[in-house]
């Protein structure tokens, strides 16, 4: 006979914003994010026996979203996160798990005539800050948060040789490349034990952030790269370094090719190897390269 091995349900992409007015300055701030939020729980019947009592109607959970970005605080999102998961094992008896992820989207702040807009953002970049929170009765809180989308490229500094020679390869080595990803790298918090933990000592999550950010962009810039697999490994490796409460980095790295263009058809003009300009930048196939990184086999639980 089949079993039911695995359900969850709820709303995804529920899209949310909020404005924080400073009234003394009249200075205000903007969060937009989307938002899924499932759950997991003594639910089965609802799938195997037409049983709708155990079921909290994914139109209410979408509500719930909007209630509690108005009653908390939606930064930093870690934050959110953990009393929106709080609140559906805290309230419906039968639910065991909540599973929040929220990709947050940037509205920098515009710089008009030297100073700061009181109200007034444009989109900088299709970076995303992520959270993933889920929130368990058993188990607590576990917190995953991150970067997506943060393309960069380095115009020379990065070089790939030493590779399987083989009767498959025509790839040259090379000395001296372009380098170009969109960074999505993501860390894994120690374990919370409820929401009180997550609050306290909240601004550990804005300071990662910032760290993890910089780091990136650092190791990307500084690193003379032997390949994307080992530049990313520094990275993982300074990102667990300087941030002791995170137990594991997460790096997910497409390789965005630039192929030169032969173009000693037209008149012998050199733009191979060294004389390289002008280059074809490709859309597909990418390289994909991911790595984990973990501080050691221990897991610790924060308090
Ligand atoms: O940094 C790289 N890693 C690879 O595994 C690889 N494979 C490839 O064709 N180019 C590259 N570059």
């Amino acid at each position: 006979m089949p079993v039911l091995a695995s359900a969850r349900y709820g709303k995804d992409n529920v899209r949310v914003y909020k404005v924080h007015k400073d009234e003394k300055t009249g200075v205000q701030s903007v969060t937009e994010m989307t938002v899924c939020c499932l759950l997991e729980g003594d639910i089965e019947t609802s799938y195997t026996a037409a049983d709708n009592s155990v079921v909290v109607a994914t139109d209410s959970i979408k509500n719930t979203i909007y209630i509690k970005a108005k009653e908390h605080p939606v930064n930093p999102p870690e934050l959110y996160a953990a009393h929106l998961g709080q609140h559906f094992i805290s309230t419906y008896s039968h639910i065991t798990t909540a599973h929040i992820k929220l990709v947050v989207h940037r509205w920098t702040r515009m710089n008009i005539d030297g100073a700061p807009h009181p109200h007034s953002f444009y989109r900088d970049s299709e970076e995303k800050r992520l959270v993933e929170a889920t929130v368990s009765r058993s188990s607590g809180i576990s917190l995953r948060t991150g970067i997506a989308g943060l393309s960069v490229l380095k115009s020379t500094g990065s070089a790939f040789h030493g590779f399987v020679r083989d009767e498959y390869t025509t790839l040259p080595e090379v000395w001296d490349r372009i380098l170009s990803t969109d960074i999505d790298c993501s860390w894994t918090w120690k374990r919370f034990d409820g929401v009180e933990a997550v609050e306290k000592g909240v601004e550990r999550f804005d300071l990662a952030h910032e760290k993890a950010r910089t780091i990136l962009m650092r190791t990307f810039a500084n690193d003379y790269s032997a390949s994307v697999q080992n530049t990313m490994y520094k990275m993982a490796e300074e990102i667990l370094d300087v941030v002791p409460e995170v137990d594991r980095v997460a790096l997910e790295l497409p390789n965005k090719h630039y192929w030169e263009i032969d173009l000693s058809w037209h008149k012998g003009l050199k733009n191979k190897g060294k004389d390289a300009e002008v280059f074809a930048p490709q859309t597909n196939p990418n390289g994909l390269i991911k790595c984990e990184v973990a501080r050691d086999e221990t897991t610790v639980t924060i308090r």
